[in-house]
């Protein structure tokens, strides 16, 4: 896909939401949206753009996460990260540092099957949305490594592929695949665009059964 094409898709999904992709995606019999643990726990930003992922697995070698600082260094601009990691709660695998570079190269933030440290250092200096799993004192060093990035991982319950949508607002994080992406961002549109004339019948008193039977759809 190419740049403008995909700032353009980028800049739709970031006019809709969560809950309007997750129908679109439901729709199609796909399963969009990561667990509700997955939440924003830096700053409440509406983020979307294109997944560069990370893969993490248990290991007591005490390593550096060299795979995700290549990952970092190496993702284009806007681009979001994610971290496939299995039972991660308790270890920050996403801290200060990997914000400081993930923000002076224009990434739009990170989404993480585990947890996230340096919080109060994150709010306080770098603005950068963070969705994760937990908030935890504890280094990846010694319990997991990443292993390689740019490959398929799980994140939150969802397969997510390299280049997939993912949009994550104060609703939790959903992933579209590539191929899909047009079609669920017209259809997530008109779901907004549905709702927002339901609202405003609501608000002009009329009956919620009425509108319900007159849209068809909550
Ligand atoms: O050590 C880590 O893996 C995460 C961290 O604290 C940082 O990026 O500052
Ligand atoms: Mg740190």
């Amino acid at each position: 896909m190419n740049s403008p094409q995909l700032q353009r898709l980028v800049t739709g999904f970031l006019n809709t939401t969560t809950a309007s992709v997750s129908d679109a995606l439901d729709r199609r019999g796909i399963r969009g949206f990561m667990s509700h643990e997955i939440k924003p726990r830096t700053v409440s930003r509406k983020i979307a753009g294109i997944a560069v992922t990370i893969r993490e697995v248990p290991s007591t070698e005490r390593q550096p996460p060299l795979r995700a600082i290549e990952a970092i260094d190496s993702a284009p601009a806007g681009a979001v990260i994610v971290i496939g990691v299995d039972n991660g709660a308790d270890v920050a695998v996403w801290g200060g540092l990997m914000t400081a570079a993930a923000l002076a190269r224009g990434l739009a933030g990170a989404i993480l099957d585990g947890g996230v440290r340096d919080v109060a250092e994150i709010r306080r200096d770098y603005d950068f949305p963070v969705y994760a799993r937990s908030i935890v004192p504890s280094t990846t060093v010694g319990r997991y490594v990443a292993i390689e990035h740019d490959v398929v991982v799980v994140c939150g319950g969802v397969r997510v592929a390299p280049g997939d949508i993912v949009l994550g607002d104060d609703d939790g994080v959903v992933v579209v695949p590539a191929a899909v992406a047009e079609g669920v961002l017209q259809e997530a549109l008109s779901i907004d665009a549905r709702e927002a004339q339901m609202a405003q019948e609501l608000r002009e008193g009329r009956r919620f059964m009425e509108v319900f039977e007159k849209y068809a759809r909550i």
